[in-house]
């Protein structure tokens, strides 16, 4: 199947050939949402994300994916409601995607895999002061997790696209000012799932509150090709590798519930 694929072709690339799961951890992530086993939580509130397009700052590519960053130093970009008891702000958001479009999300539904998946990464600034202790904390961060499907050409992003040719490399940056990540969250931000889990890359601490949207956004193929033309390496590497397949494999979901807002 594509999963076995995918998983087989992830757990070749070198970042992997670590411990793939922490020892004794048990919230690993990602995970497949197999909704029939999803409980609905009538308690669940709205998810209220509200960013300011002027704390964005720039496009980083640090090797394993490509990461939008924001000033994180003030609450003008945050997300509260839904499972969380605080508010978290946002301090980047980036993808995970496949050398094709079979596979390439992190999360699964019914085993179902997307071509891609965005993350946007929140810390817990009621509780912590910067994102760097909120990674090492319970309850520190909440992601925000919205699968690509292939469709039609997503305006929003196409303005993250025509900057990636500036970040192909591993370690490049490029300035990028006001961008609204709102344009990238679906229409029904109302429908999601949230479970307790972890990073998806090293550290992988298990302090991650997942929220993931039910409805994916449509992007086209030709979008979904400049992410696959950037580069894990840098400029001077003497082999050029590309990006691609930067998912983890799915994690044992153990006797964790994952919870529905919606029934
Ligand atoms: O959602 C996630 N995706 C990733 O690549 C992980 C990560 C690790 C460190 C910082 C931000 C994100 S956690
Ligand atoms: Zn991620």
């Amino acid at each position: 199947s594509a999963l076995e694929a995918a998983e087989c072709i992830m757990k070749m690339h070198p970042m992997w050939q670590g411990p793939l799961a922490v020892p004794g951890g048990d919230r690993q992530s990602p995970i497949d949402i197999a909704v029939r086993k999803t409980q609905w939580d009538r308690q669940l509130k709205p998810l209220e994300m509200r960013y300011d397009p002027r704390t964005c700052q720039q496009i980083w590519n640090n090797g394993y994916s490509f990461m939008v960053e924001y000033d994180d130093t003030t609450d003008r970009s945050t997300v509260k409601g839904g499972p969380l008891e605080d508010q978290y702000r946002l301090c980047q958001f980036h993808f995970h995607w496949g050398e094709s479009n079979a596979w390439g999300s992190e999360h699964s539904v019914d085993r179902r895999l997307f071509p891609a998946e965005l993350h946007l990464v929140h810390w817990n600034s009621d509780k912590y002061s910067l994102f760097e202790e909120a990674v090492m904390e319970e309850n520190g961060l909440g992601v925000v997790g919205v699968f690509l499907k292939l469709g039609k050409r997503h305006e929003g992003l196409q303005k993250l696209v025509d900057a990636l040719p500036a970040v192909r490399h591993k370690d490049s940056v490029v300035e990028f000012g006001r961008f609204d990540p709102t344009c990238l969250l679906p229409e029904n931000t109302e429908d999601y799932w949230t479970y307790y889990g972890s990073l998806t890359t090293p550290p992988l601490t298990e302090t991650v509150t997942w929220m993931v949207m039910k409805q994916p956004i449509e992007v086209s193929h030709d979008q979904l090709a400049v992410f696959r033309s950037l580069l894990f390496t840098s400029a001077e590497e003497e082999v050029q590798r590309s990006m691609v397949n930067n998912f983890r494999v799915q994690q044992p979901v153990g006797g964790r519930s994952v919870r529905s807002s919606f029934d």
